[in-house]
């Protein structure tokens, strides 16, 4: 039957006859690296074999960073690679172009017959709201229905325009294809005319100023730079908690500073980001050592659940007080600890290496 009224209640009715039901909860798969390649690019294209295993997500990009005239080539790489790589437990996901772009129709009419069976997630650039979700959703059901697939592609939105992030709440509760959320930071400063110029990461003219010293009228004032991300990246968390999302960071441009590159990334593992992207090889190493709790959090988070014992009333540990809160928090990185054991065997050798003393 096709054309039936829909109401609330239909929220999880698929969108076309034919199309697979959609996923009433999103799979909590680990995906701290979202790694970017250019499929039209040889060199790249040619390392997206070995580097299964090593990275929890690929991403063929098929928009910004694609030359136009390689737009094509892309999309035909793109679908190349899919059906001659055995992914095992790396996730396969693609960015398209952009919704008002001439390529977008092509990128899902041609992927998702051709690889559809293999495509985890569809990353959308530029949202703008739920009805830029609502145009996907219903392709993807569309096509997905025409080549016969049993399982739904998921959809990533990127928040990169302040339209997108004045709307977060309805992009992350537009369709129960929402899977995650990513800053993209160049494209939101370049909508918001923000003055920095930089892909991600802090800016140093964004800081606050010590209070001069009246003793010491002339001495230097140290300054502190501040997170120019900081507000987006709370709104993203809180927008994906509410609506059982994933959000993650995005872009870090400066490719050489590794060491400004993980603090950013760890800023957002700790406000709750579970991964960000990678944009070469050495970025790679540094997301899933971020987005893995260390040893250290893990030891104290199993002190802290065996100390609590059936989870209420409060307890000291280490002269700091634990109570049925402070658990809920260790419990969010030993599930998380759990889920990347899963599929990182030396992660796994070093949190089953954990011991923790019996009757604290
Ligand atoms: C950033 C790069 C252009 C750097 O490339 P290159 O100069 O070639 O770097 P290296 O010489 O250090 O590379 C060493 C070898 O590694 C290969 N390589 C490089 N990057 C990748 C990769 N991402 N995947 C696989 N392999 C990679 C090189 O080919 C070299 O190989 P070889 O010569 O055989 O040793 C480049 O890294 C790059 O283009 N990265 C991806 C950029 C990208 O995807 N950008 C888009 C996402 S960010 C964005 O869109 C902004 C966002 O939307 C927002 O609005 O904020
Ligand atoms: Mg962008």
């Amino acid at each position: 039957m096709t054309g039936s009224p829909r109401s609330a209640k239909d929220f999880f009715a698929p969108l076309a006859v034919g199309a697979p039901a959609p996923l009433r909860e999103i799979p909590a798969r680990p995906s701290r690296a979202i790694h970017f390649f250019d499929p039209s690019n040889p060199k790249m294209a040619a390392k997206v074999p070995d580097m299964v295993g090593t990275v929890d997500v690929l991403l063929g990009n098929l928009e910004d960073a694609v030359k136009a005239d390689n737009k094509e080539a892309a999309r035909e790489g793109l679908v190349t690679i899919a059906r001659e790589t055995s992914f095992g437990p790396t996730q396969l996901w693609t960015r398209i172009n952009a919704l008002d772009s001439p390529w977008v129709l092509d990128d899902l009419t041609t992927l998702v017959p051709a690889i559809g069976d293999k495509l985890d997630v569809v990353m959308v650039p530029k949202v703008q709201g739920a009805e830029d979700i609502h145009y996907v959703d219903r392709l993807l059901a569309q096509l997905e229905a025409k080549a016969g697939l049993d399982r739904p592609i998921l959809v990533h939105a990127i928040l990169e325009t302040a339209r997108g992030v004045a709307n977060v709440e309805e992009i992350c509760g537009a369709s129960p294809r929402m899977q995650g959320l990513s800053l993209g930071p160049a494209d939101l400063a370049a909508d918001r005319r923000m003055k920095t110029t930089r892909v991600g990461g802090g800016h140093p003219g964004y800081l606050v100023r010590r209070d001069p010293n009246p003793d010491q009228p002339d001495a230097v004032r140290p300054t502190y730079q501040q997170d120019l991300w900081h507000y987006t990246i709370a709104r993203m968390v809180d927008a994906c908690a509410m609506h059982g999302i994933y959000p993650y960071y995005g872009p870090f441009g400066d490719i050489a500073d590794v060491v400004a590159c993980e603090d950013q990334f760890r800023n957002a593992f700790l406000l709750g980001c579970v991964g960000t992207w990678s944009l070469h090889p050495k970025q790679i190493a540094i997301a899933n050592k971020v987005f893995s709790p260390s040893v250290e959090d893990i030891t104290h988070a199993r002190r802290v659940v065996a100390a609590m014992g059936d989870g209420t009333g409060a307890v000291m540990l280490d002269g700091k007080m634990e109570d049925d809160a402070s658990l809920k928090q260790c419990l969010v990185l030993v599930e998380l600890a759990e889920q990347l054991a899963a599929i990182d065997p030396e992660l796994k050798k070093q949190y089953d290496a954990i011991e923790v003393p019996a009757g604290e």
